[in-house]
């Protein structure tokens, strides 16, 4: 069966700063950081997914831009799940934590590394920074 995809957004204010998410569940995922976002339902496409997720965890409003991909074009999260990212940005609200996460932080280009991403998160945020600083 094909990995069923996640979707994450790289949502980036005018200071270039990125909106990271600390996860409060489940255990083995509490306290590390990811790009909002979640499972794609079936008839969904990515974008619609996201600016849902995004609505339902932080009660924000996103415009979805530009995918940031991979080399194959979804990040590998394990064999039942694959991420896609997606650059997006505040069309209205401000983001608050909800259900799913603990805290949120605009992190600052040079900052992004210093941060506990989920493990299929690290090479996105590893690069981000790279590009973000540039
Ligand atoms: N949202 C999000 N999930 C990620 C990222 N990186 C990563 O490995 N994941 C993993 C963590 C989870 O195992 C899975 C996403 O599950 P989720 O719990 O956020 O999805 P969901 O909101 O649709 O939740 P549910 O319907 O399963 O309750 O993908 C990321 O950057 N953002």
């Amino acid at each position: 069966m094909s990995p069923r995809l996640v979707v994450g957004a790289i949502i980036v204010d005018d200071d270039r700063r990125v909106l990271a998410a600390r996860r409060n569940r489940p255990a083995e995922l509490a306290l590390q950081w990811e790009f909002p976002g979640g499972k794609v339902e079936p008839g969904e496409s990515p974008q619609q997914a996201l600016e849902r997720e995004v609505h339902e965890e932080l009660g924000c409003r996103i415009q979805v831009h530009a995918e940031f991909e991979s080399v194959d074009g979804a990040w590998p999260i394990n064999d039942e799940l694959e991420l896609r990212v997606f650059f997006a940005s505040l069309v209205a609200g401000e983001p608050l934590p909800g259900d799913s996460h603990d805290e949120l932080s605009w992190v600052a280009p040079v900052d992004l590394d210093a941060l506990v991403w989920l493990e299929a998160d690290e090479p996105i945020a590893r690069l981000l920074q790279q590009g973000l600083l540039r």
